[in-house]
């Protein structure tokens, strides 16, 4: 495992507009790289994740990246309508994408959501668990097939961010759920139907995923996160804390404000 950086700010503001800064200048040097076209970056969903993506929007470093060349995906979504307010994508693009599509700055073909669920109300009322699995399956391989697409057999992102649930979750992997273990490098992008947070059916990146990715950063603020900050930092690849998971090949940091990492402090 790559070694692990805490970054602590004075409160929650800061520490969304640090960490909205720290990914458009990291953008910024990853496209200036030589031979370089494009930047991938994932985004998540949550608190912090949304406002973490608000602060990009309102930055004053917002034009260090050259967004026709950026390519935006989803570590983990809620597998519910496209139409719903509950989508990370629906979020993100409220808090950000939608803006900079409409200002010309991106092209919505750079947006790269995680399949919504198509079935009817209906259909999701009356559907067998092995019909949804199967459904989740389904949308799982299309979102990889798009990554493999779009950036090979190894496809792996520049940047990812996560937020961490009070339970030291991370994407939508839960503790001592089945996905966080699902170690086939192959398997990039796996289906839940059990999901302790609402709602129950999500899609998520696999580990292998995630720790391919060159940039990730675990970024939890509040008090309510203290112990999750403390459990995944200190922990490595402990079930219990599915954060402690992480890895990358660059860059590995915790990002949090002083509420959430008084305990790793102390
Ligand atoms: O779909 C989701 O709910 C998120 O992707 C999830 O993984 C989130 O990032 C964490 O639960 C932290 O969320 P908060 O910042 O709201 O606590």
């Amino acid at each position: 495992m790559i070694g692990r950086e805490l970054i602590t700010y004075p409160d929650q503001r800061l520490f969304a507009e640090a960490v909205a800064a720290r990914t458009l200048l990291t953008m910024n040097e990853v496209l200036g790289s030589p031979d370089r076209e494009r930047v991938d970056v994932a985004v998540t969903g949550g608190s912090d994740g949304t406002a973490i993506l608000e602060a990009i929007g309102a930055s004053p470093l917002l034009d260090v990246v050259d967004w026709r060349r950026v390519h935006i995906w989803w570590g983990d979504e809620r597998f519910v309508p496209a139409d719903s307010d509950e989508r990370n994508e629906r979020q993100a693009r409220d808090a950000l994408f939608d803006r900079l599509v409409a200002g010309g700055r991106m092209d919505d073909a750079q947006i790269h959501a995680m399949p919504a669920d198509t079935r009817t109300e209906q259909e999701r009322a009356h559907a067998t668990k092995e019909e949804t699995r199967d459904a989740l399956r389904h949308a799982a391989a299309v979102y990889q097939s798009e990554l493999v697409g779009e950036l090979g057999q190894a496809a792996a992102m520049d940047v990812m961010m996560f937020g961490v649930g009070p339970d030291g979750h991370f994407a939508s992997l839960f503790p001592d759920h089945k996905e966080l273990l699902i170690d086939d490098p192959d398997i990039l992008v796996a289906g839940l139907d059990d999901s302790p947070k609402p709602p129950p059916t999500r899609l998520t990146f696999t580990v292998p995923m995630i720790t391919r990715t060159e940039y990730l950063w675990i970024c939890g603020s509040r008090a309510a996160k203290a112990d999750a900050m403390l459990g995944t930092f200190t922990h490595e690849r402990d079930p219990h804390w599915p954060a402690s998971f992480a890895d990358a090949r660059r860059q590995l940091l915790w990002i949090g404000d002083e509420a959430s990492t008084s305990r790793l402090r102390a």
